[in-house]
């Protein structure tokens, strides 16, 4: 198993949070971490990668406990969450130099090769100032891929682009998974976009993970579409909700 989540709890002082999210990706998948804003998928994220401490549950990254060993667990994941990093005034080759230094053993070439995986390769030695936001979020993928990760976590990679943006990050995430063979996180609040290159679909409502499955199962009939399923699970938990409160 690539990612193994249990119990994830975490409150804040104002009481909004996650509740006992639980999810498992496997080798290959492309896995959508789908809710709308504020649903709680950065808080699962950031757990994930030990940015922020659960107050309770595990995650385990290829069989390591993410907060008892966070080298080992992090050594095959390359993880972009909130807005990709990097120096305007230095050019996207200048900006994974930097990174690279964090890798010894790789070699410079690897830039080269991350460049040219994201589309940028004609584009290295100019500032990223200068960089549509599309292609700084395909650096901020680059510098995630330097380490040659086999699972990538990425948190609203298509966030801000536009339509055509968006397509180039989608193939670009489907042929990293067919030619790379790696595993993707993906998290969204854009479930169209999601449904196109997700095999496998978690989706968080109010800090609950309130359907995990298959795309092929979570649509069917009567759910022609993701969105028809994710707005009939909002429903019925709105409702609950307004049922508990009276
Ligand atoms: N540091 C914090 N202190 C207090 N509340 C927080 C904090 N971080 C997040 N929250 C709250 O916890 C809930 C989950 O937030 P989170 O950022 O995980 O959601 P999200 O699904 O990633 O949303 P978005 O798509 O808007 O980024 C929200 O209600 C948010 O306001």
């Amino acid at each position: 198993m690539v990612i193994e989540a249990e119990g994830l709890t975490k409150m804040y002082p104002n009481q909004r949070g996650i509740r006992d999210v639980g999810f498992q990706v496997r080798r290959g998948d492309i896995y959508g971490f789908l809710g709308p804003n504020g649903a709680g998928k950065t808080t699962v994220m950031k757990i994930m990668v030990n940015l922020c401490r659960a107050d309770r549950g595990k995650v385990r990254l290829f069989g390591c406990d993410i907060a008892a060993d966070y080298e080992k667990a992090m050594r095959r994941v390359g993880v972009l969450i909130e807005r990709p990093e990097a120096y305007n005034d230095f050019s996207a080759y200048r900006n994974l130099e930097m990174v690279l230094r964090y890798y010894p053993e790789l070699r410079k070439s690897r830039i080269d090769e991350a460049l040219e995986l994201v589309g940028l390769g004609g584009f290295k030695h100019e500032k990223v100032g200068r960089y549509s936001l599309g292609m700084k979020q395909r650096l901020g993928l680059a510098s995630a891929l330097l380490s040659k990760p086999e699972l990538l976590i990425l948190d609203e990679p298509t966030n801000g682009l536009d339509i055509e943006g968006m397509v180039d990050m989608r193939e670009l995430i489907v042929r990293l998974a067919r030619e790379e063979q790696m595993t993707f996180f993906i998290s969204s609040h854009l479930i169209h976009e999601m449904e196109l290159i997700c095999n496998r679909v978690g989706m968080i409502y109010n800090g609950k993970l309130v359907r995990e499955g298959l795309m092929s199962e979570l649509v069917s009939e009567q759910h022609p579409t993701l969105e028809h399923y994710f707005v009939a699970l909002a429903r019925e938990e709105r409702r609950e909700r307004a049922h508990v409160r009276l």
